[in-house]
């Protein structure tokens, strides 16, 4: 009950804050460093990291996250990423600290420089619930009970959170990467993917729930490519940042 409340009060400041804004399979993506950025600002944690270590291993026990996570990230990326098909924890909280808390464990159970991601789905009339829940929501109810939680709201707008945490060894360093679409919560539409894409949600400014779209469009527009690119530049500043220092 204790989480709830915090929940609940998390949800309130998100959504004022969002009317401002709004297993175990091995897979390794062998990518190519491409573009070095030297006029960037320092990063120790990633700088310790690329000394040390060429690889990153993104914790996931959803397949379908970890394809589409490499679909978007895609070539030219500086560090190999390798999967590790871990079902973390289902914490409560608010999604970066829900993040933070499934790298810290992915980090001590890997002892390795691990990339988790975490996603909510959080209605604006519910006060941001179901927000980190929805998988157990989705387990649950499905989508269409999803869609009905909504009756009797006017307001249906929802928005898609990707939190994206890393850590390179040093737990109380964790970065988080936050990407954010926001949409309506309609009637469910456009098939189940094998339990993928089954949100009842349509990006603003598109008339396709993300079941509807190819994963391509999907890819251009969703929570997880902006969270993604985030992270990306995170890197590339970083090592940009790197290569000036072993220039001089
Ligand atoms: O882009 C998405 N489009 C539609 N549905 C999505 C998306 N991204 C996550 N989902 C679903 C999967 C899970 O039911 C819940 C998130 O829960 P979440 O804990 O982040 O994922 P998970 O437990 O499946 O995998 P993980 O081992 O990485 O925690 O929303
Ligand atoms: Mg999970």
């Amino acid at each position: 009950m204790k989480n709830l409340f915090k929940l609940l009060a998390f949800s309130s400041r998100k959504v004022k804050a969002q009317t401002a804004v709004r297993r175990s399979d091995q897979r390794s993506i062998s990518t190519t460093f491409t573009s070095l950025r030297k006029d960037q600002p320092e990063e120790d944690v990633v700088l310790e990291m690329s000394q040390q270590h060429s690889e990153i291993v993104f914790v996931t026990g959803n397949k379908y996250k970890l394809r589409e996570f490499t679909q978007i990230l895609g070539e030219g990326f500086p560090y190999k990423i390798t999967h590790q098909g871990i079902d973390l924890p289902e914490y409560q909280g608010e999604p970066d600290e829900v993040s933070r808390l499934k790298c810290k464990l992915a980090y001590e159970i890997i002892k390795r420089p691990v990339i988790v991601e975490d996603t909510c789905l959080c209605f604006n009339a519910l006060g941001g619930l179901p927000g980190p829940y929805v998988k157990h929501f989705l387990e649950k109810v499905g989508p269409d009970g999803l869609f009905k939680m909504l009756h009797g709201f006017d307001d249906h707008s929802a928005v898609a959170i990707a939190s994206i945490a890393y850590c390179n060894g040093n737990v109380d360093k964790i970065k988080i990467f936050q990407g954010m679409t926001f949409g309506t919560i309609v009637n469910p539409r456009g098939g189940q993917r094998l339990g993928w894409n089954v949100w009842p949600f349509i990006p603003d400014g598109c008339d396709k729930t993300f079941a509807e779209m190819s994963p391509d469009a999907k890819n251009e527009i969703s929570h997880r490519k902006r969270a993604v690119e985030v992270m990306r530049k995170y890197f590339l500043e970083s090592i940009g940042h790197k290569s000036l220092s072993g220039a001089c």
